[in-house]
């Protein structure tokens, strides 16, 4: 007992003796599809398309479909082990449930059901500055789990110094700040509805929550929603962030930094210079520039420049526990998953989410082994060729 694959013998004795069939599907890649069933058209619509016409979301597939597993045979892999650390934070394997903004879109509970999923499955969760509850009450609600926060860097900076202020005292120990939208990509599917969900007060929790940000508004934004959501566009965008902004946020933060949304090999050197303990290389799941490269072309050049000094996480196109696999092996230390989980959440509330999450770890932990590999941290490029 003990490996996450046995989750897989379990499903075919419920099948076979107990009668009963997993409500949702164990096919991780046709969650998306799932998911389209019992979402509205506006948020399945701000969740699953990309910006623009979607090449980029599509590429990032196209790129785990060209690297292919080479197994290895006769390597005893009976006791295997997916248990890691990243940064400090023990996990119970190399997969971290990533920001994602407005959960309520997906289900009522929102973030508060996804980060006590992922407690639950010994998974860190990464509250989003665009989330629908408090950075307080995901911090409860995450229990003993790890709490990483995740930074929109707003234009104010004393609204910045709050949220982050706020974060330290409530016992988030982990800072990811995420680089790559300072300004919103253009997403047809959202333009065509006229819809953000910000403007009717959904997503902007965090701001809402905040004395420094109420403190600008005329009335509270329970009684003009509106113009707190006109509020929130106004401090949002940041288009003017250099890197000599980082020694500021440095100031602030005493725990270990990370930068998500690294793509070219010069600006992880950049990351690694100005002292940052971590990077995710990551493109937004393409929701941001679209027809850029796919996360996982540029992973193994960036961590070859750089992950000897930082620790380098990946994000974008994540989809199965093979898919885990391949960023492993191209360099990543962990994964961070984007979509899936919220489909998860959509489809079920917190134990759907930890299905997603007990069948990707299943899938992972016996693809590993199926691979020859007992433990993942003997992955490297040699698992792969590219097709
Ligand atoms: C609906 C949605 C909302 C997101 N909100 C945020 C966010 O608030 N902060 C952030 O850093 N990334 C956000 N992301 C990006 C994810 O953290 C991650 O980079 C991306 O989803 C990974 O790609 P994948 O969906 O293909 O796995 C969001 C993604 C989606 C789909
Ligand atoms: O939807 C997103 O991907 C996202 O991260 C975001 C964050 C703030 C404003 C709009 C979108």
């Amino acid at each position: 007992m003990g490996h996450f694959g046995d989750h897989q013998i379990s499903i075919y004795v419920d099948g076979m003796i107990g009668g009963t069939t997993p409500s949702i599907t164990t096919d991780l890649a046709s969650l998306e599809a799932a998911a389209a069933q019992v979402l509205d058209p506006a948020p399945l619509g701000y969740i699953v398309p990309s910006a623009g016409g979607g090449s980029t979301a599509r590429a990032n597939v196209a790129a785990f479909e060209r690297w292919r597993i080479v197994p290895r045979m006769l390597r005893d892999h009976a006791t295997r082990e997916l248990a890691t650390e990243v940064l400090g934070t023990p996990m119970a394997a190399p997969v971290i449930l990533g920001p994602v903004g407005v959960q309520t879109l997906a289900h009522p509970d929102g973030e508060l059901a996804s980060a006590r999923a992922a407690t639950a499955m010994g998974l860190p969760f990464v509250q989003s500055t665009q989330a629908d509850h408090s950075i307080e009450q995901v911090a409860e609600a995450s229990g003993d789990g790890a709490r990483w926060y995740q930074l929109y860097w707003p234009s104010d900076p004393e609204l910045c110094e709050s949220f982050l202020a706020r974060a330290r005292a409530a016992g988030y120990t982990h800072l990811v700040v995420t680089l790559d939208t300072t300004l919103l990509g253009w997403r047809p599917k959202d333009l065509d509805r006229g819809y953000l969900p910000f403007l009717a007060n959904q997503g902007i929790a965090t701001y809402t929550s905040d004395p420094v940000f109420n403190a600008r508004l005329e009335k509270p934004a329970a009684e003009d929603p509106v113009a707190a959501g006109i509020a929130f566009a106004g401090v949002f965008p940041n288009p003017g962030l250099t890197w000599d902004q980082l020694p500021w946020l440095r100031e602030r933060w005493p725990g270990p930094i990370v930068l998500k949304g690294i793509q070219h090999v010069d600006d992880a050197r950049l990351a690694r210079d100005h002292g940052v303990e971590g990077i995710v290389v990551s493109n937004h799941g393409g929701r941001q520039v679209d027809g850029a490269v796919a996360s996982l072309d540029v992973l193994p050049a960036i961590a070859e420049a750089v992950g000897d000094d930082l620790c380098v996480l990946f994000d974008s196109g994540v989809r199965s526990g093979p898919d885990v696999l391949k960023a492993l092996a191209l360099g990543a230390e962990a994964v961070l998953l984007g979509r899936p989980y919220l489909y998860g959440l959509a489809l079920g509330g917190q134990p759907g989410v930890e299905h997603v999450l007990r069948c990707l770890l299943a899938e992972l932990d016996l693809t590993l082994a199926n691979a020859g590999y007992a433990d993942h941290r003997d992955l490297s490029p040699d698992a792969l060729v590219r097709t």
